[in-house]
């Protein structure tokens, strides 16, 4: 069975424009995710990548092209976001940041309470849920973000380098546990990202983006079965070669900005 397109970007370019100054972000960007897909966008810093998931977010309006996420529900979310950080309602507890999207939706109490206890036992915080922000480690407010994502359950997932501030292990865990949910249902997740180790690690396929403005640079499908570890992602031949690939990319897009 071929899976449908959910995402698909059509010659999307977006500049913003500052009195006398113009920066083009994204130039002529065109990419389709498949249904179920886990896309990790790699790319030098300034490439445009947070403002593609902010456009797909309807945070942002591209200044010409398109994109169309497809909805099969008209009830649901569109979309989630889960940021590096910040992404958390400092003022409610655990259990309120999860339920709040569902409570927002008028959604029976009896439901919302289950779906919320559902995805904070997977993220393991079901016995911190009456903790408020403040007295949660970095680690513990982005199970938060991801518990609520998912509790959402929006057609589409944008995840904005959400471990990027985290230690390695702290890394390696929420990685295995994201993963762990994404195979409950396999929501459609775009997932910008710096580590070449965590691309490899959660997509099916690696899109590259090109140094200021963004352009599509290349792809590489990530073919290695679920799930996997580090340990098989660097024995395996072909992976090595995607990680070098993706490495010089990146080296020449940096040295190529830093050349201007
Ligand atoms: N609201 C804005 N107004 C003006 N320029 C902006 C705005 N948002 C982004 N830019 C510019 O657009 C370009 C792309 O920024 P963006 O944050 O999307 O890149 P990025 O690839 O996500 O970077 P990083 O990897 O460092 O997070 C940058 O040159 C940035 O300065």
């Amino acid at each position: 069975m071929t899976k449908e397109t959910k995402i698909t970007v059509d010659r999307l370019t977006k500049a913003f424009y500052r009195k006398d100054r113009h920066v083009t972000a994204l130039e002529n960007i065109s990419m389709e995710v498949e249904d179920g897909e886990f896309v990790c966008l790699v790319g030098p810093s300034g490439c445009g990548k947070t403002t593609l998931l902010r456009i797909l977010a309807d945070l942002e309006t591209p200044s010409a092209g398109s994109y169309t996420i497809r909805r099969t529900d008209p009830n649901k979310p569109l979309q989630s976001m889960v940021f590096q950080e910040n992404g958390i309602i400092p003022w409610m507890t655990v259990w309120d940041n999860v339920a709040f999207g569902l409570q927002m939706r008028h959604l029976p109490k009896k439901w919302i309470a289950e779906r919320v206890e559902h995805y904070l036992e997977k993220v393991g915080l079901r016995q911190f849920s009456k903790l408020y922000p403040k007295e949660l480690s970095g680690g513990m407010k982005q199970r938060v973000n991801i518990a609520r994502a998912f509790a959402n359950d929006p057609e589409i997932l944008l995840m904005d380098e959400p471990f990027a501030a985290l230690d390695e292990q702290n890394k390696f865990l929420l990685q295995k546990e994201l993963l762990n949910i994404w195979e409950e249902d396999r929501k459609t997740v775009l997932f910008i990202t710096h580590s070449i180790d965590e691309a490899l690690m959660l997509s099916d396929r690696v899109i590259l983006l090109s140094a200021h403005p963004g352009r599509i640079a290349g792809e590489m499908r990530v073919d290695l079965p679920r799930p996997r570890t580090m340990e098989q992602i660097r024995s395996h031949p072909h992976m090595s070669d995607t990680f070098v690939h993706i490495w010089n990319h990146l080296q020449r897009e940096v040295q190529s900005t830093r050349a201007h």
